[in-house]
């Protein structure tokens, strides 16, 4: 069943007077980002997007999350046009994004707390996702008392306690160590195992990519379309190990390979924009 639709997204985003960009090796004071997106998602997918730096990987995220509005086409959740941050979809970002002022259990409760859940109920959830994400312990602490996967859990954690149907995630590991950004890769797996919520994830990491995803979504260089959509037909549920293994090394070898001619188009465009800029 289809829970996410995006039919012929399309954006344009106008600069400020002054300001130039470089397409098709042309000056232009408007950027076209997104080209005619096309892509359906399931019920329950786990989806992973990768493309070159700047090729609209966070806008199209933010069409699907109702944070900004396409240009033109259109997304839907189960058939109903997102023209708003919609109740039912959750967006976790790169940057903890929690309340300094508020512990491990108040910066979860507080999601709950603004879709008017009671008091007990709120208690209660929270706590149930902080356990979830080897939390219990820390509930008091609050953000700097914590370390960045720590934060990125209780982030996590608190994007979850809503029981969203969509879960977006902007690059929500990469500021972490990659010791700590394996160990929750994984985490977040066996808790999507268990609630197998619609996930939407950007990544620049293409083994992360492939260990997350059902499908890896290519985008190209700006303006982005799909390139590419690449079924990862991986065994779940999944252990850090499968990298090590020949059916990994080939997804690894698609999606790079897949890759590769956006990114180098990607670096072409900036190296003729800062040519013009000088
Ligand atoms: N509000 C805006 N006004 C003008 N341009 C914008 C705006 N938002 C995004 N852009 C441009 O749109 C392009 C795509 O940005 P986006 O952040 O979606 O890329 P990305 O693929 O997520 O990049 P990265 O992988 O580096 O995070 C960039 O060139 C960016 O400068």
């Amino acid at each position: 069943m289809e829970r996410i639709v995006v039919n012929s997204v399309r954006k344009t985003f106008a600069l400020k007077p002054g300001q130039t960009v470089t397409v098709d090796g042309r000056v232009s004071n408007r950027i076209p980002v997104l080209d005619g997106i096309d892509l359906t998602i399931r019920k329950g997918e786990f989806i992973t997007l990768v493309g070159p730096s700047g090729s609209g990987k966070s806008v199209l995220l933010d069409i699907i999350a109702g944070l900004t509005e396409a240009s033109s086409g259109v997304a839907s959740i189960d058939g109903a046009e997102v023209r708003k941050p919609h109740s039912q979809t959750a967006y976790v970002f790169q940057q903890y994004a929690l309340f300094p002022w508020r512990t491990a259990l108040e910066n979860v409760e507080y999601a709950l707390e603004v879709r008017g859940a009671p008091a007990a109920v709120r208690r209660e959830k929270a706590l149930y996702f902080l356990n979830l994400f080897g939390l219990k312990g820390f509930e008091d602490r609050f953000p700097s008392q914590l370390s960045g996967g720590m934060q990125q859990r209780v982030a996590i954690a608190r994007a979850l306690s809503t029981e969203p149907q969509v879960l977006l995630m902007d690059e929500p590991f990469a500021a972490l160590d990659a010791q700590t950004r394996d160990i929750l890769q994984s985490e977040l797996l066996r808790i999507w195992e268990q609630i197998k919520t619609t996930v939407v994830f950007v990544t620049h990491s293409i083994d992360e990519a492939i260990f997350l995803a059902d499908r890896v979504v290519v985008m190209t260089a700006r303006p982005a379309k799909v390139k590419e959509i690449i079924d990862v037909d991986l065994p779940r549920p999944r252990e850090i190990d499968i990298r090590n293994t020949d059916a990994f090394n080939a997804y690894r070898a698609w999606v790079w390979n897949s890759l590769r001619d956006e990114v180098s188009k990607a670096q072409r465009d900036w190296a003729l924009a800062s040519a013009y800029a000088n």
